[in-house]
């Protein structure tokens, strides 16, 4: 499981759209992964099983599937094996769930997830985490990359304002023996070439890329 599953300094899209936005639904989103495939995105990071059949079949290069189970409460990233199951039947190649040690919503072991996804499904693990801590914890656990994704949205904290954590993915990658991906609040040329002299491997870029509504919004409360 340890071979790379993104090739060294590749940018992965995030196609992702919740149910306020107007683009919300595989169709949208399928959409949006060929453009990002069409441009030059190594992967596709997508939510949910319906999200993850759709793009799977509209693009060749893999897919990282997560399954959401709430919106930003507690752990809801792929937090169980079953969840991890559904998007890979439809289609993900690699799975990422929430690496962090925070209780897990059945009470299982992250490293028990982590062995679990391997030994049944056979895909690699992306552990989305908040902190150094949490990044060596789920490196421990089995996962076989690391991404910074959740800096900034549990209690441990972050950078405190809409841009990227540099210094996480620094930190990551100076001690972890596995690529590190950088993800959360990439913006601009300069976020990505920053998080590659940081250390990063691949760096995922979501709403910058994909939620015109945010962009947008973004520029109007610029000017206000
Ligand atoms: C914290 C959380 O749930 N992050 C999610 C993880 O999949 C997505 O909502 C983000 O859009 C994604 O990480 C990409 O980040 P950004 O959209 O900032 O480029």
């Amino acid at each position: 499981m340890s071979d790379a599953v993104f090739p060294l300094r590749s940018i992965v899209v995030s196609c992702q759209a919740g149910p306020d936005n107007p683009l919300h639904g595989p169709g949208p989103m399928a959409l949006m992964a060929r453009a990002a495939e069409a441009g030059g995105a190594a992967g596709i990071r997508a939510n949910g099983p319906a999200d993850v059949a759709a793009i799977s079949a509209a693009v060749s290069v893999p897919v990282l599937g997560i399954n959401k189970t709430s919106d930003r409460d507690g752990v809801y990233i792929t937090p169980t094996f079953e969840t991890a199951a559904a998007v890979v039947k439809a289609g993900a190649t690699v799975v990422a769930l929430d690496g962090t040690a925070r209780p897990r919503p059945d009470g299982g072991s992250l490293a028990d997830l982590v062995a679990e996804i391997h030994d049944r499904l056979g895909v690699p693990v992306m552990a989305d985490v908040d902190t150094l801590d949490a990044g060596r914890y789920a490196r421990a656990a089995g996962a076989d990359l690391v991404g910074s994704t959740l800096s900034g949205y549990t209690a441990s904290g972050g950078p405190g304002d809409d841009g990227p954590d540099l210094a996480l993915v620094k930190a990551l990658a100076g001690e972890l023996d596995c690529p590190v991906v950088a993800e959360g609040r990439y913006w601009t040329r300069d976020d990505v070439l920053a998080a590659f002299d940081a250390g990063a491997h691949t760096v995922v870029v979501g709403t910058a890329v994909t939620n015109p509504m945010a962009i947008t919004r973004r520029l109007v409360e610029a000017v206000r």
